[in-house]
């Protein structure tokens, strides 16, 4: 069954001189998550933020969940380090630890809520034996690394599939989708199963922030 629906904006398009103002602002608009992207230079071609930036916007007042999503190889360095910083969700790519269930339950021992990301051409069979142990699942619409990029339109086939894999089994898992997710293809996305929608570009580039959440929430409630 499906859980509400809730926006997860990717700091990753915000201006990062203002941060913290940049975040307030999705969050009073409407936004209900902050999805916080974090990549190596190794695991992807792209480099971001870390664990200090987390605990600042924690610090500055940031109350909604913060939802990191690790785009970095290995992973169980990075689990400690923003479970500390205050992370409430971790989620990360499952080929990136030698060790899945290890680390998934590092995450949950940690009191942080854990999710597994499927790129593209990550078959689902890959999480299938710690699937009961998820709190989220995260599919990459587009292959990790870069804002901004196109929606893969073959993903919805995988959004179908995870979603009937989560209700056969009757688990309480959020289904979330990461990359090019606009008001125009998110009633698509979410009629394909998907109850959690990550908006980089498309929210932080939009000329009325408020009004794009408020015409993307409109199509999901
Ligand atoms: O994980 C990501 C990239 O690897 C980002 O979360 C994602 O691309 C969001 O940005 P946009 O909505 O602009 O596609
Ligand atoms: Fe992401």
């Amino acid at each position: 069954m499906k859980n509400s629906a809730v926006i997860a904006p990717s700091i990753l398009s915000a201006n990062f001189a203002k941060l913290g103002a940049e975040v307030d602002e999705v969050l009073t608009a409407g936004c209900q998550w902050v999805h916080f992207d974090v990549m190596d230079n190794h695991y992807v071609p792209n480099l971001t933020f870390g664990p200090m930036i987390c605990k600042a916007l924690k610090d500055y007042g940031i109350t909604a969940p913060i939802d990191v999503h690790l785009m970095v190889e290995p992973v169980d360095e990075m689990i400690k380090s923003f479970a500390a910083a205050g992370a409430d969700y971790i989620s990360f790519h499952p080929e990136a630890t030698k060790h899945l269930h290890r680390s998934v339950h590092l995450v949950k021992e940690l009191g942080c809520k854990v999710g597994l990301v499927l790129n593209p051409a990550t078959p689902i069979n890959l999480i299938k034996d710690v699937l009961e142990d998820l709190d989220i699942i995260l599919i990459m619409s587009v292959n990790p690394g870069f804002g901004g990029q196109s929606f893969i339109p073959k993903t919805l086939d995988k959004i179908r599939a995870v979603r009937r894999l989560i209700d056969e089994h009757n688990l309480d898992i959020r289904l979330s989708v990461d990359g090019g997710v606009k008001p125009d293809n998110i009633k698509q996305i979410f009629d394909a199963g998907a109850d959690t929608f990550v908006m980089g570009s498309a929210i932080f580039a939009s000329e009325d922030r408020a009004a794009t959440i408020k015409q993307t929430l409109a199509q999901v409630n």
